[in-house]
């Protein structure tokens, strides 16, 4: 068989490199071969000008336009061939189809082809064949192509890991193929953005990843499970499977905020795709509701809920997160369509425009969101009067019938009608308005959503597919915008277990009754932190059906401290060894924003780092967060302080200690003084 042996493989590795750096040499002839032609062209058309007529120029124009196409191309093209240089492979399957021989085939993170023996050298990870390497241990194996399944054998599968061009290892698997990679890989620390996973994607993993039939696909799955990795692995996927149809800028992420969008931002161009774009749902609201309000964020909501204790205001989030208040909603756009039209005639001049003229006109336009009605009739009545009139009219008389027409309506303002539901709920005191129209978190997408229903929104009609994280923190209301709002496929995830808000926290179950339609993918197993913390972090919220990861490290410590002058000194201690530890980043993680910026305080004089909702970019080495900004991010070492009786009691709290622990992938230490939480005793 060919390259049986590690010799072999070894120079067949130099064979490659050899023939990648051929293909680049060839890249750039081309590239300065169209950029010659490119300045030669313009020059021409420089010269030529003058004696150049319209059609002259446009074809000019084009053929410019496809050189630098073309030029573009070659260096996307290059790009990806120097990154291939750098690690060609990381996979191998011997496959043979039904009654055919043995080919082995090669698996890169982008395709590599022979040009001159139009051979595939290396297979795309998303390559359908390469979906054998993810699916299947040695024997029976298939896969499906556009034209069909392809059965066969896998006789042989190895991996390679191949860095800066060297080959550091590589192994043969017959059984459980991905463990030991699995388990190299995870065990390395994290020094700083989210990376790509394809050499060790899970079966249960790639099954989600290339999932092409699911319209909406919702993923639940433990912390640590993978869901973000897979999700952003399945854009990549999606791009390469749609590639004559989706383009980077056709999709859309909804990350909860910036550092997180930072944190993920590297993994799309790792794989060799563009950017895809991204907003959080503050600038997404911000977007949608316009001027003149201003509103209370996400992170403010959760930060007044963990400052104070006020009933009201929890009732009001409680309410509004309900299915029960997204249906009252419902309820009452039906209530002001059927009674808040005052009919009359129109006088005109000396027309009469009838009742029945006026209500006939809205029911043909019953379509159309209500508020852009009104417009749509006043049209109807000016062309009824003049022709009643026999003339053209004045723009006195236009004027006249585009104020009347409204008026037949009782609000026009969509947050009149906010304010009248509340009203009309017998429950006014549920919104809380002040006087410079600073919104609640809890009223911004009811009112959007109000608004999508009376005005109509189509800013987002363009995307292709949306990518929603931290699914949990979205309420009934969220999710019937953004399903009126984009009309596309969907994947949505999160994690009950990690809401940070839990009087409006949703399930798999809460967002499967918006989109009934949904394929939904429960993932149990962990990846990121070792036995050792699971099995801590399932203390504070137990989840018996969670397949910890078999990797071992040190047991999770609790250090009690006298006062909490020990206790910041312990911190500072901490922050010190980690200096000289191996590890490369340490979260230090709070529970208020508060309890952050009095730790950070005390960590003056060290190199640390605070990280606050007004950050941008994740920060390398070690930081000072808070759990909220926290959630989604990975340290190789986790810092919580202030695990005392005192600080985390309530339910709040003890989600926000268990995000904050399951942030750490090796090392975890907890500190305290006083009584130790109770959130720990489960
Ligand atoms: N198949 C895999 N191969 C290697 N690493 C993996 C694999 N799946 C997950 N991981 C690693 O596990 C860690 C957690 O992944 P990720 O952040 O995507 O999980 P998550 O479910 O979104 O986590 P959380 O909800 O806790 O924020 C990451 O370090 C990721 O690289």
């Amino acid at each position: 068989m060919m390259n049986d042996t590690e010799q072999q493989e070894r120079e067949y590795l130099e064979e490659i490199k050899e023939q990648l750096t051929l293909a680049i040499r060839r890249v750039d002839d081309a590239v300065k071969q169209s950029s010659a032609e490119l300045r030669q062209q313009k020059h021409y058309i420089h010269e030529h000008q003058s004696s150049m007529d319209d059609a002259d120029m446009v074809a000019a124009g084009q053929s410019i336009n496809r050189m630098a196409f073309t030029g573009e191309a070659a260096v996307s093209r290059k790009r990806k061939l120097l990154k291939l240089g750098q690690s060609p492979y990381f996979g191998r399957v011997d496959f043979a189809a039904k009654n055919q021989a043995v080919t082995p085939v090669y698996i890169g993170i982008h395709s590599f082809l022979d040009e001159r023996q139009r051979r595939n050298l290396i297979y795309d990870w998303r390559a359908p064949i390469a979906s054998l390497f993810y699916d299947f241990e040695l024997g029976e194996a298939s896969y499906r192509t556009p034209s069909g399944t392809i059965q066969g054998a896998i006789e042989r599968k190895r991996q390679y890991k191949i860095r800066d061009g060297r080959m550091e290892f590589m192994l043969d698997s017959d059984v459980n193929i991905n463990d030991d990679v699995l388990q190299r890989e995870l065990a390395k620390s994290s020094d700083d953005k989210m990376k790509n996973i394809v050499a060790t994607i899970q079966r249960d993993q790639n099954a989600v990843i290339r999932n092409e039939t699911a319209s909406v696909m919702i993923i639940q799955g433990v912390a640590g499970s993978g869901k973000t990795s897979i999700a952003l692995h399945r854009m990549a996927f999606l791009l390469y499977r749609y590639r004559e149809t989706i383009a980077a800028h056709d999709l859309l992420i909804i990350s909860p905020n910036k550092v997180f969008a930072d944190y993920i931002s590297n993994v799309l161009p790792e794989l060799g795709e563009e950017h895809i774009p991204e907003l959080s749902m503050d600038e997404l609201a911000a977007d949608l509701l316009g001027q003149p309000y201003t509103f209370q964020t996400f992170f403010e909501q959760v930060s007044a809920l963990l400052e104070h204790h006020n009933p009201a205001f929890i009732e009001r989030i409680r309410f509004k997160s309900s299915f029960d208040f997204l249906s009252q909603l419902n309820q009452y756009l039906l209530h002001i369509e059927n009674n808040y039209f005052t009919w009359s005639d129109l006088r005109v001049g000396r027309t009469v425009v009838p009742v029945a003229f006026l209500q006939q006109k809205f029911r043909t336009f019953h379509r159309v969101p209500l508020l852009k009605r009104f417009a749509l009739v006043a049209n109807e009545v000016r062309a009824y009067v003049r022709d009643a009139a026999g003339r053209k009219l004045t723009g006195q008389e236009k004027a006249t019938i585009g104020e009347a027409v409204p008026r037949l309506f009782k609000f026009h303002q969509v947050l009149d009608l906010y304010r009248d539901f509340y009203r009309w709920l017998g429950k006014p005191e549920l919104l809380q308005l002040d006087h410079r129209l600073r919104l609640e978190y809890a009223d911004v997408f009811a009112l959007i959503y109000l608004r999508l229903r009376l005005e109509g929104i189509t800013a987002y009609e363009h995307v292709k597919h949306l990518l929603i994280d931290e699914m949990q923190d979205y309420t009934p209301v969220h999710y019937a915008v953004l399903s009126r709002l984009f009309l596309c496929r969907k994947t949505i995830l999160g994690d009950v277990s990690q809401t940070v808000n839990p009087y409006s926290s949703s399930s798999a179950d809460t967002i499967e009754r918006v989109f009934p339609q949904a394929e939904v993918v429960t993932l149990y197993r962990s990846y990121r932190s070792t036995l050792e913390i699971t099995t801590f972090a399932q203390r504070i919220i137990p989840n018996p059906n969670l397949i910890p990861l078999e990797r071992h490290g040190p047991e999770p410590t609790v250090t009690h401290c006298n006062s909490q002058a020990e206790e910041l000194e312990t911190v500072r201690q901490l922050v010190e060894a980690f200096a000289g530890s191996g590890n490369q980043s340490l979260g230090i993680i709070c529970k208020t924003r508060q309890h952050a910026a009095q730790v950070y305080r005390a960590l003056q004089g060290l190199d640390v780092q605070q990280l606050t909702e007004d950050s941008t970019t994740f920060k390398e080495g070690a930081v000072v967060t808070t759990a909220h900004l926290a959630k989604g991010l990975e340290f190789d070492a986790v810092v919580v302080p202030f695990a005392s009786a005192r600080h985390y009691t309530t339910e709040v709290d003890k989600r926000l200690l268990y995000v904050a622990c399951t942030r750490a992938m090796h090392q975890l230490t907890l500190t305290y003084s006083g009584a130790i939480t109770a959130c720990l005793t489960a």
